[in-house]
This record gives C-alpha cells, sequence and structure tokens, in this order.
C-alpha cells in the first residue's frame, strides 16, 4: 500500500472516530433536550398553580406579581437552555456528515506540533480536547491566509506566530473523505474547481472551505469604521460579507447579538437568496431589508416610486433631460448641505403647520401652533421644541373637549346610541359605585358622562394625530425647501437653468399632491423631517451592511451615516454594476469623504470565482475602462449572439434555447431591460414554455426556467442566463454598458445572447474569438 493510502486511511480513521464521539454527543444531548422539554412543559401546565394570586391588599399585588414573574422567568429559561441544546443538536449532525474541511499542522516555537483541523463549528470531546476548530477561531485564519513554513495569527491577546508544516484540505461527506489535497499558497484550486463546476441553487452557500485570502481579510477585520469591498462581479463580495457576520458573532459572541446588525440589500429576491447562508453556519439572520421598504415604513400616507419604477421610467426619457438632472441634484452631497443650512434658518421662523380641525371647524390653528411654537426659548433645538407644543396642545384639546361636548350634534348622537352603548354606561356606573365613587343618580349626570363618551371617542383620533406630530406640515415644508434650495446650491453645476429647476420643483409638487413622491425626493424628504421633528437615530445598531453600494447616491451614504451614527459600515459595491446611481465621483470616493479616510479600509478583490473563464472573458470586454477583473480557470462554452430578424424567430429561438438549456443544467434565466419588456416576452413565450415571470410582487426564486428584468437580476446568479433582445436599439448608450455586463455576469456555466437586428453596439469592443454567432 502506498504512502498516500496510507495517509487517506488514517485520515478516514480520524473522521470514523471523529463521526463516533459527535453522535455520541448528539445522543446524550437528545435525552437532554426531553428532559428540559418535559420540564418546560411540567413549569407550563401547572404555571398556575405554582404561583400565589391574591389581590386583596396592594402588597398582596406585588407579591402576585413578583411571583408571575418568578415562574415566567423560570419558564423562559428552560425554554432558552431548550432553543441552545436544539441549536447544538443541528450544528452537530452537521458535523456528523462532514466534521471538517481542513487540516494544519502548527508548531510554535519549542511546543509540539498540533494537528488543527477545522470546520463549521468547534467540538470538544470528554477530554476537552479540540477535535474540531470552528473556523472562525483566531487559529483557524492561518489556513486562510498562510502558507506552509513561518506564520502566525491574531488573538485578542495578541500576535501569535510559529511554524505550518501542512496544509491540507479535505471533501467530507456523509463521513467519507471523497477528496483529499495537500495545497501551497492559495487555498487549492482543485477544491475551488470542484465546488464551482457545481449547479447553481436557488439559495446561496456558504464559501467557510474555500474563502480566498483576500475575502478573509474583509471577513476578520475588526478596527475599521467603514469596509469598502470593490469587487469584480462574481468576485464574493456578497459571499464574504455573509461570512463577515458569522464571524463578527462568534468573535464578539459576548457582546453582540443578530439584532444588532442590519443588511441592506438590492431587493427582497436577493434577501430570499441568501437567507440560509447564516443559518447554515448555525448562525441566526440578522435583520434584511432594502432601503425602498425601510423608507415605505416612514411614509405610511405617500406611494413611494421605488428605484426599480425610476429606471422603468427613466429609460424611457432621452438623456440628460431635466428628470436625470434631478436625479444627479437631489442625490449630491451638496443638497444635503442645503438642507442643512435651510433648516438652521427656521430657528425663529418659518415652520409650516397645519390648523387642528374637527367637523369642518378649527380647533387650534396653525397660527396659534406657530406662536406657541416659537414662543419657546430659541435655545431649544426644534426637536425638542415638539414634545413641549405637543403637552400645551393637548392641554388645549382638553379644554375644547369640554366646550364641544355641549355642541348640538353631541345630543343627537346621544339619541342615537343603541342599547350596548347605554349599558356600557350603566356597567361604568356599577363599577364606579364599587369603588365608592359618586355614580349617576339623575338623567343629567347620566347624559354628561355620555356626552364625554362620545366626544372623547372623536378626540382621541385627534390626539393620537397630535402625538405623531401631524399638525407639523411637512409637506410644505419641503415644497418651500425646494423653492428656496437655489439659495443654498449651485444649480450651473448640474447644468440646471433657473426653468428646469422650476419644472423639477412643478413636476415634485404634482406628485406629492397626488400623495406619491418620487424616489429621489424620498431621502431629502425623510431627512428634512428627521431634523425638524427629531427623529431618534439607531444607535442600538452595531454593524450596517450596504451590498450593491454603487446604486446609492451620495446624498443616501449621508444619510446613512447620520441614521446609524455608531455603526460600522462594511460596503460592498462593483463600480462596474452601476445601474443607477450616476454620480459625479465614484461611489468609494464619496464613501471616504464622507467617512474620513482615518478608519476607512479598502478591499479590492479581482478575480470572478462565478462564471467561466469563457464567460469572464468575455464580458471583461463589454466595459471599456472597467475594474480589474481577473479570471477563475473553469471550463465552459463560449458565450453565443444569436442574431434574429423578427421577434417571433427571437421567441422560437428561445424556446428552443430553453428547452436545451433546462434538460442540461440547472438553473435558467431569461433576463430583459425592463420589467416591460419581460412583460411583453412572457405572453408570448408563456404557451411554449414553463416560465416563472418574476416582478416586484412576487421576489421569489423558484424552480424551473425564469424570466426576469435587469435589476431584480442585482446579485443572483444562474447556470445559464438568456439576455432578452440585446440589439442595437434596446441597449445603445454609453451608460447602458454596466447594465448589459452586470445581465451577463449572472451567468455561471453558459451565456447566450439574443437579438433582433443587429446587436448591441457595445459589444462591438468584444474580441470576435471571444463569443460564436448564430
Ligand atoms: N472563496 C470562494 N469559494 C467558493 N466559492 C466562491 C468563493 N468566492 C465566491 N464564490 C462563489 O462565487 C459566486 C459569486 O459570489 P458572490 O455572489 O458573493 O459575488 P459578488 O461579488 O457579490 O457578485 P455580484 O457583484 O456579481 O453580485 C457564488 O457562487 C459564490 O459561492
Amino acid at each position: 500500500m502506498s504512502n498516500q493510502n496510507d495517509e487517506w486511511l488514517q485520515e478516514q480513521q480520524r473522521v470514523d472516530e471523529t463521526v463516533a464521539k459527535v453522535k455520541q454527543k448528539e445522543k446524550f444531548l437528545i435525552s437532554q433536550v426531553k428532559s428540559v422539554k418535559d420540564e418546560a412543559e411540567e413549569i407550563r401546565q401547572n404555571f398556575w398553580e405554582d404561583v400565589t394570586v391574591n389581590l386583596d391588599e396592594p402588597d398582596d399585588v406585588i407579591e402576585t406579581f413578583t411571583s408571575i414573574r418568578q415562574q415566567a422567568e423560570l419558564l423562559s429559561e428552560r425554554e432558552r437552555s431548550y432553543g441552545h441544546v436544539e441549536e447544538s443538536i443541528e450544528t452537530l449532525k452537521k458535523l456528523e456528515q462532514s466534521p471538517y474541511f481542513a487540516r494544519v499542522d502548527f508548531k510554535e516555537n519549542d511546543e509540539t506540533e498540533e494537528k488543527i483541523y477545522i470546520g463549521i463549528a468547534s467540538f470538544i470531546d470528554e477530554n476537552d480536547e479540540y477535535l474540531v476548530y470552528d473556523w472562525r477561531a483566531p487559529i483557524s485564519s492561518i489556513y486562510y491566509d498562510g502558507s506552509p513554513g513561518p506564520v502566525s495569527y491574531e488573538t485578542p491577546e495578541g500576535s501569535r506566530s510559529g511554524e505550518m508544516l501542512l496544509k491540507r484540505q479535505f471533501l467530507i461527506k456523509n463521513g467519507r473523505i471523497e477528496s483529499l489535497f495537500d495545497t501551497g499558497v492559495t487555498i487549492g484550486d482543485e477544491m475551488l474547481q470542484e465546488v464551482l463546476g457545481n449547479k447553481a441553487d436557488t439559495h446561496m452557500k456558504s464559501i467557510v472551505a474555500t474563502i480566498q485570502k483576500e475575502q478573509n481579510k474583509i471577513i476578520r477585520d475588526i478596527s475599521s469604521r467603514l469596509l469598502f469591498v470593490q469587487g469584480a462581479a462574481g468576485s464574493g463580495k456578497t459571499s464574504a460579507a455573509l461570512q463577515r457576520i458569522a464571524y463578527l458573532l462568534y468573535r464578539f459572541r459576548d457582546s453582540l447579538h443578530s439584532e444588532q446588525m442590519i443588511l441592506f440589500s438590492p431587493n427582497r429576491l436577493f434577501n430570499h437568496y441568501i437567507s440560509k447562508v447564516l443559518p447554515e453556519l448555525g448562525e441566526s439572520n440578522i435583520v434584511q431589508t432594502t432601503f425602498f421598504d425601510y423608507a415605505q415604513s416612514r411614509f405610511p400616507d405617500l406611494e413611494l416610486e421605488s428605484l426599480f419604477e425610476q429606471f422603468e421610467n427613466s429609460v424611457n426619457e432621452i438623456e440628460n433631460t431635466w428628470r436625470s438632472k434631478a436625479i444627479q441634484l437631489k442625490g449630491d452631497r451638496s443638497f444635503f448641505q442645503a438642507i442643512n443650512k435651510y433648516v438652521l434658518d427656521l430657528n425663529e421662523s418659518g415652520l409650516f403647520f397645519k390648523d387642528i380641525r374637527f367637523r369642518g371647524k378649527v380647533l387650534i390653528s396653525k397660527e396659534e401652533i406657530s406662536e406657541l411654537f416659537y414662543s419657546y426659548d430659541s435655545s431649544f433645538s426644534l426637536p425638542n421644541r415638539f414634545p413641549l407644543v405637543t403637552k400645551e396642545l393637548l392641554k388645549r384639546l382638553e379644554e375644547k373637549a369640554l366646550e364641544e361636548e355641549q355642541e348640538d350634534w353631541v345630543e343627537e348622537e346621544m339619541e342615537l346610541l343603541d342599547r350596548e352603548d347605554y349599558l356600557k354606561a350603566f356597567q361604568h356606573s356599577l363599577k364606579g359605585e364599587r369603588k365608592g365613587k359618586v355614580v349617576f343618580d339623575s338623567f343629567d349626570q347620566e347624559k354628561e358622562y355620555l356626552a364625554k363618551q362620545i366626544v372623547r371617542k372623536y378626540f382621541r383620533k385627534i390626539k393620537v394625530a397630535v402625538k405623531r406630530y401631524r399638525f407639523f406640515h411637512i409637506k410644505a415644508q419641503f415644497v418651500d425647501f425646494l423653492k428656496k434650495a437655489s439659495e443654498f446650491i449651485h444649480l450651473d453645476e448640474f447644468e440646471l437653468s433657473d426653468r428646469e429647476w422650476l419644472e423639477i420643483q412643478n413636476h415634485t409638487i404634482h406628485a406629492l399632491n397626488h400623495k406619491k413622491i418620487h424616489m429621489e425626493d424620498v431621502v431629502p424628504y425623510l431627512y428634512l423631517s428627521d431634523l425638524i421633528e427629531g427623529r431618534k437615530s439607531q444607535t442600538s445598531i452595531k454593524y450596517v451592511f450596504i451590498d450593491e453600494i454603487q446604486d446609492y447616491s451620495p446624498l443616501q451614504l449621508e444619510y446613512m451615516k447620520y441614521m446609524f451614527p455608531y455603526s460600522k459600515f462594511t460596503m460592498l459595491g462593483d463600480i462596474n454594476q452601476s445601474i443607477f446611481n450616476k454620480g459625479k465621483k465614484p461611489t468609494i470616493q464619496t464613501a471616504i469623504d464622507i467617512f474620513g479616510a482615518e478608519k476607512a479600509e479598502i478591499i479590492r478583490l479581482t478575480k470572478s470565482y462565478r462564471s467561466t473563464a469563457a464567460i469572464t472573458a468575455f464580458t471583461k470586454e463589454i466595459l471599456q475602462d472597467g475594474e480589474e477583473i481577473e479570471l477563475f480557470e473553469r471550463e465552459g462554452k463560449k458565450p453565443t449572439i444569436i442574431v434574429r430578424n423578427d421577434v417571433d424567430q427571437l421567441i422560437e429561438e428561445i424556446t428552443d434555447q430553453v428547452n436545451k438549456l433546462t434538460k442540461i443544467s440547472g438553473s435558467v434565466a431569461i433576463i430583459g431591460k425592463t420589467m416591460k419588456d419581460c412583460e411583453q416576452a412572457f405572453q408570448l413565450l408563456k404557451n411554449k414554455i414553463n416560465v416563472t415571470l418574476i416582478g416586484m410582487k412576487n421576489q421569489e426564486i423558484v424552480d424551473g426556467p425564469m424570466l426576469l428584468p435587469s435589476y431584480l437580476a442585482k446579485g443572483l446568479e444562474f447556470d445559464s442566463v438568456i439576455v432578452l433582445n440585446a440589439s442595437n436599439e434596446m441597449y445603445h448608450q454609453d451608460s447602458e454598458r454596466t447594465l448589459l455586463y452586470t445581465i451577463c455576469t449572472r451567468a455561471m456555466h453558459q451565456l447566450i445572447i439574443t437579438s433582433v437586428g443587429k446587436p448591441s453596439r457595445l459589444f462591438d469592443a468584444v474580441d470576435s474569438e471571444l463569443y460564436s454567432l448564430d
């Protein structure tokens, strides 16, 4: 038997031993879980028997309350430990299948050599010996960063160094070693080839076994206030970010919880796509949202235009019309500063208020509110004056309510009261009697009581509105700001004339009057309202992750910093994939300007792992002055450009291709430019193939072929991509280069570009050797 086989056998033996111990532990925990579960069940069943309920005297009430609380705490403690044991069992089940994926032999100075096995979680045997180290443990970083020879790694106590004698990778499935490699500098290409050659999944997978050195830097960074990752399409930005979340939760497990992290992703489809990575690593998902969803939650009364609608609307307009200039201006940092300056001027006067009305009558006029607001000392900030004004308004409303009780309408309404209302009044009277209070002894008193109830019912709504500061007229304030904004900004820097600016204002006002708000107005509007009314920034959030950062405007970045003042930011983006935001400066520079260079770390990922070398070579040439992109050598067919004369022929071709591709590859996506294009194609395709149209309303990845617009495909990947009609007519502007690049880079194994008539001129720059033409 050769040495190599001996090694393999020895390793398999170790796997067997580890798995046996894992199973043993699992068995023990299963028995434990049963007893914890039974105990919790018993507490729940006997809950009321074990507490003493006595509500006679105030002291008894306190005692009862304490007793209930103790019992509830006991129950939740048992339930928590039940949850923990369940989680541990889940992890053990994973270890049972594949206990580890790597081994490094490490010798620290004069100490004896140690064999470190690395897996998705630590496993310690009965003698407290580490049979498996968590991939996030300090020592595990030498596997990702180092190669055989001298190595060092960071621990919370400082740096440690020694020598790495061996670096080995395993692929273990169902407790059997399927492959084993000893590797050098990088984490073996063999392993990566194997992983990347697999089919796409409806959910993203974790990359824990093959994290690359540069990605490991992203994952383990703990000092930067701003970690900015500029990475080519498919270079693992999202993957690294998710591993980073898992790492941070492990590294700071005593002080950091998943609720203290938030991830802004491009769309809900993407949220769904990445939702299994953290649970796969044994961690809970963090809050995932999209900026649109966040903003919508702040605008209950307005219909928000989404970034996608903005895209759909603006692609139809000629470039550089006033709309795209408006988007530029309203996304600029100078616009943010303009809001700051405008608000400074409101300290003494200038806030807009609304009358507080009831039944068509003004209860408290806007002038009265304004007078009240500005009666407070101007050293009080605007937000600090709001609670004071609210308190006073509520007091005045009480007086108004008393007056209102005398009005005729109250009496009329009283006559319309049904039996139930009277019964309620009667019960109230009985309650009062029990408490030794004066109760109705005359018809007048009963009437008085009912009148109070009626008015109170109506006034309740008004009071709620006052408590929510609805007396402040944010819409009018925003319009006023727009009217005065040109005092604070230089319109000519945005090539805007006064007339165009006026047109932009009218456009915004028109939308607001129809209870709508354009995407470019959303953040300025939110910020203005926050500065005036005072919004509590989210101080409990410690880490903010923003994916597809290139689509955020500079003003949005400013707002993010304002909203999460104590957070560390991880921003992931690719300037080559900017679809929406065409700011004056690259986002990376803007982010550094905003957050300051001292605490910023920039990491560039240049190697693209998603696509075959043939696809990356092709997509790279669509960009002319793109960021650096390196190929990952993985074999595959050259992309094909298929040109047909008319739409019918194109649809025939797409039908054939989808039928062929679904037989050989896993997921197939047909990607169109806009939703409208996709809807038209869907009408023509739906009776020929079983395809699902993905839109804003059904953002979920499904099995089988999908048809979706470019912006919803962001961040996703598919085994095969068919680009829907990439004709010259469809994509002809230079600004659409990045859009076309984004669509094409979704393909992992095969890329087919279709076109009615001449394909987009944006492909002209691509070497004809890099694709085949049909
Ligand atoms: N170290 C790695 N090991 C294995 N697979 C990897 C690694 N890095 C990236 N990948 C794979 O490459 C693909 C692309 O990764 P990911 O989606 O994270 O890239 P991205 O940079 O966010 O892409 P894009 O900007 O195009 O959306 C995924 O299938 C991911 O699993």
